[in-house]
């Protein structure tokens, strides 16, 4: 069995509008200069990276935006353009929220169970709703569509719809396993925050952890649901994978990720005898410096000789604490054997690092037959989808820019290109 990160092409729309309120990055970049083409390539060079490494390496794609069909639910109506335009007259932060890109952070796309923790041995996967930001409950049902070409075969796979956005779900980002191997049966953790009335928002309802655990026939002996510290979320960590993160037989976690750690670790080794839980203390890294570094939110993948390697933001270089620590993490005798930096800067403006990036799907020989290959990648195809960035996604865009009708226009040619290139038919998605 192999895992495969399908990594969010950032979209050409992508820019600072501080949407996200509880997401310290967001909220401190708002209004600033974003620059797509830049977002877009440091992703691709992501992308690329995994496949050096001799990692497979999928794609989900940016979704149409800005998005006047959701606008003519409101009321707005004519053509997309007239749509748009009476949405910037009358309401600019409407159209701001239906500009974002934020499909690109595909951790929050679904949560995925693989086929050997399942009931009936299939792959589930459940649409993420999203629902606590208006901007990314948008991205529900062009994240299904999407979902439902590439893991169309049902022999293999199941994906389930969002569910109903009472029920806050934020999908993978708030999701962790750990098996002794990708292929193994493994325990599923499902986190989730505690809502109250004032401070920053727990996007993730236990009700809904819940109920995808449910739908994807886990068994609750393999299952916990664990709640994520007040701490945290206080502090910024608006998903648990800004905190923690986990692969294979390994947690990565800071200290202070969750209300009662030792209920979690007791968990885990008791299910999982080898598990080895790498815990960062508070006092050698804060809670503060890792939600600024994403420490947490890497990329921990098994390479194909069997050890570990950690893809890091910069970000984590500009911190000593952050930096020492990891060099002490390599000098050991653990399992990661190597640390992998890479430039995500546009992305982390926005809260979102390596592992907001991405989501994880691990299937066997079969499975991966089964999956549409237009989502997955080679290193030719990445490079055919970095020179139509190059030609067609915007240098830059400054607040206003949203207003301006051939922004709309250019953002709609480009992901049209896109899909063609990619082979999707008009419609399709
Ligand atoms: N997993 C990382 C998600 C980051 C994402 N940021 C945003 O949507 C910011 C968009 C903006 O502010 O324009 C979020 O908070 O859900």
């Amino acid at each position: 069995m192999r895992e495969i990160n399908f990594d969010g092409l950032v979209g050409p729309s992508h820019n600072y509008a501080g949407l996200s309120f509880g997401n310290i990055a967001s909220a401190s970049n708002a209004g600033a200069v974003s620059a797509p083409r830049a977002a877009a390539l440091q992703g691709i060079d992501k992308m690329r990276h995994m496949l050096a490494l001799g990692l497979p390496q999928g794609l989900l794609l940016p979704h149409d935006r800005p998005d006047a069909t959701w606008l003519r639910q409101l009321g707005f109506a004519g053509d997309d353009d007239a749509v748009l335009a009476a949405a910037w007259r009358e309401d600019p932060g409407l159209l701001r929220n239906v500009a974002a890109a934020s499909a690109m952070w595909t951790a929050n796309a679904a949560t995925v169970s693989p086929a050997p923790d399942t009931s009936d041995g299939r792959c589930h996967l459940s649409v993420a709703n999203l629902s606590t930001m208006l901007h990314r409950s948008l991205e529900a049902p062009q994240t299904a569509r999407q979902l439902r070409l590439a893991f169309g075969d049902t022999r293999h796979f199941a994906v389930h719809d969002a569910l109903p956005a009472a029920l806050g779900d934020e999908g993978a980002a708030n999701f962790m396993r750990l098996a002794t191997h990708h292929g193994a049966r493994g325990v599923e953790l499902f986190v989730y925050g505690v809502r109250r009335d004032t401070g920053f928002p727990a996007r993730q309802n236990r009700a809904a952890s819940a109920a995808v655990a449910r739908r994807h026939g886990l068994d609750p002996a393999d299952t916990l649901l664990v709640e994520q510290s007040q701490a945290a979320i206080d502090a910024g960590a608006f998903h648990n994978d800004v905190v923690a993160v986990a692969n294979e037989t390994v947690l990565f976690t800071h200290e202070q990720a969750f209300e009662d750690p030792a209920a979690v670790y007791g968990f885990i080794r008791a299910r999982l005898p080898e598990a080895v839980i790498l815990e960062v203390p508070a006092s050698s890294v804060s809670l503060e410096a890792a939600i600024r570094s994403y420490l947490f939110n890497s990329q921990l993948v098994t390479l194909p000789d069997g050890t570990m390697a950690l893809i890091v933001p910069g970000e984590c270089r500009e911190l000593p604490a952050v930096w020492d620590w990891l060099q002490r993490l390599v000098a050991g005798n653990g399992p990661v054997r190597r640390i992998d930096v890479l430039d995500l800067r546009e992305s982390m403006r926005n809260g979102g690092g390596p592992a907001c990036l991405r989501l994880r799907v691990a299937v066997d020989d079969a499975a991966y037959a089964a999956i549409d290959p237009r989502f997955l990648l080679d290193p030719a195809r990445c490079d055919r989808i970095a020179a139509l960035v190059e030609r067609d996604w915007p240098e830059h865009i400054a607040p206003d820019d949203l207003g301006d009708p051939d922004l709309w226009r250019r953002c709609r040619t480009a992901r049209a290109a896109l899909l063609e290139t990619l082979g999707f038919g008009p419609g399709e998605l």
